[in-house]
């Protein structure tokens, strides 16, 4: 391991000169609204990826914007989807080759959702950066391709080649990346040797190294009844309301105690192990401050190992939200005459998203056909992205010890990720690569929520720990 040659301590020196204009960038990339589930922000989410385009284009990558065709909007019409960011920095043989994935699209986000600053206005509060997007993913891009600059801007050679694929509708499910994989598997993905994705967070203030994420299946549950909206005074009481079905079957999901209740789902998933029960009783996990920072006062489960087994490699329902539903100010006296559920599944091992959707929307049709309503159900899956679990022995994860051991010198947790990132599974399927998740997201991050931030430490000791990772990959055993 000829460490004598890397000169960290000089890229991390230059990391930390450079903090102001990494906050800047990140400022600029964070005010674009790249909102990926509305279709009204598509013209922002096509500007968010030409300016990543552009970004890596100056550093003198070879770039490719790559058209990934169209989406279908539930209304039969269809919008461009946001091309996909492919870059390469050098094609030395002799060098393995990474792939960093990470995407530049964010979930919504208004001020009147509670946000204590603008959402698109990157604000420093005590060295924290509130803005939406900002630990979700905006940063951790940055901050690899910081990475790749230090290395140029110091004449340092990359000791890998590092290429990028970069995509704009993560939080919508991915849509069109599989395929764009699928097609580029004997061409951009045929030298790459490992896949990096830092698109999570830390489970405490100590590093962490992912080796698992939880898929998901978002359905839509949509009961229409009359031709339109109806007065609840003069025509409650005589009409079978779209609404109380819909509350009715929603509520046979799951029980207050969490168990699902849709048959077959709890059977497929995959028995805790003894050592997997060791591992989590192994982590420190504090559960009170968990509790504090979310502002609850009881949890469904007592004790560490459920709640992180709870967390990580078991499913659950959560319902989101219900389209055509009065959820405006004041008392609209309506009887809304459509409304749509919006709930999804979150997936572990051994389950099956298609065996999901059936599972469930044969379990819906069963009981809405009990209540024997007038009204019409109609049951979609919208998104149905697997899990994805790593075998934590494997190479990568020796190297993401040594260099998290280097830049904070402590031992990095093991942990899993709740969240799903819908491609992970397809890039091992169809390239045949292992993955490693390397997050430097902080666990209160506020991902999905009000006050979204990312710290300047995490931004920048984020970035040294990916300079030193490179290093560390770099001496991996070429296959
Ligand atoms: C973990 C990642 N940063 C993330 O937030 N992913 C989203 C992706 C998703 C899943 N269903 C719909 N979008 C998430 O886990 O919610
Ligand atoms: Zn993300
Ligand atoms: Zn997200």
């Amino acid at each position: 391991h000829p460490d004598h040659l890397f000169e960290y301590e000089k890229l991390s020196q230059y990391v930390d000169s450079q903090q102001e204009q990494y906050v800047q960038t990140l400022r600029d990339w964070v005010a674009v609204e790249s909102d990926s589930s509305d279709v009204l922000r598509r013209p922002d989410c096509h500007r968010m990826m030409n300016m990543t385009a552009e970004k890596l284009r100056v550093m003198g990558g070879m770039v490719d914007l790559v058209d990934i065709g169209i989406q279908e909007l539930p209304d039969g019409k269809t919008v461009a989807l946001p091309k996909v960011v492919t870059a390469q920095f050098g094609s030395d043989q002799r060098k393995q080759t990474v792939c960093v994935y990470g995407h530049v699209d964010v979930q919504p986000a208004k001020l009147e959702d509670g946000w204590a600053t603008d959402p698109y206005n990157l604000t420093d509060i005590n060295g924290n950066l509130y803005g939406r997007g900002a630990s979700d993913n905006k940063a951790p891009v940055l901050a690899w391709i910081h990475t790749v600059e230090a290395y140029q801007a110091l004449n340092i050679e990359l000791p890998v080649n590092v290429k990028f694929v970069i995509e704009g509708m993560e939080e919508t499910g991915s849509n069109g990346l599989d395929a764009m994989i699928t097609a580029q598997r004997d061409t951009f993905f045929s030298d790459v040797d490992y896949i990096i994705i830092s698109d999570c967070g830390w489970l405490s203030r100590r590093p962490a190294l992912t080796y698992g994420t939880r898929g998901n299946c978002y359905f839509f549950a949509e009961v229409e009844g009359p031709k339109q909206d109806l007065h609840s005074g003069v025509y409650g009481g005589t009409v079978i309301e779209p609404m109380t079905d819909l509350i009715g079957i929603l509520d046979t999901l799951i029980s207050p105690s969490g168990q699902i209740l849709i048959p077959g789902i709890r059977e497929a998933v995959a028995p805790l192990s003894d050592q997997e029960w060791k591992m989590y009783q192994d982590i420190e996990f504090d559960i009170d401050n968990f509790k504090s920072k979310i502002g609850v006062s009881q949890l469904m489960y007592n004790n560490k190992v459920d709640l992180l087994a709870h967390r990580w490699r078991y499913p659950t329902v959560t319902i989101h939200g219900i389209d055509g539903a009065f959820s405006g100010p004041g008392t609209k006296t309506v009887i809304p005459a459509k409304v749509i559920a919006k709930f999804s599944i979150r997936q572990v091992p051994d389950m099956d998203p298609a065996m999901v959707k059936k599972q469930v929307t044969d379990y819906l049709n069963s009981v809405f056909a009990k209540r024997k309503s007038p009204n019409k159900l109609k049951v979609t899956m919208v998104i149905g992205a697997k899990p994805w679990l790593a075998e934590t022995k494997h190479p990568l994860y020796e190297a993401g010890k040594a260099a998290v051991k280097r830049v904070f010198n402590v031992e990095p947790d093991l942990i899993r990720e709740g969240g799903t990132i819908p491609i992970a599974k397809t890039f091992e399927d169809v390239t045949g690569k292992s993955i490693i998740m390397l997050p430097i997201g902080g666990f209160d991050d506020g991902l999905h929520s009000q006050n979204e931030k990312m710290s300047r430490y995490n931004y920048i000791e984020g970035t040294k720990l990916f300079i030193a990772y490179l290093h560390e990959v770099a001496h991996l055993k070429k296959d």
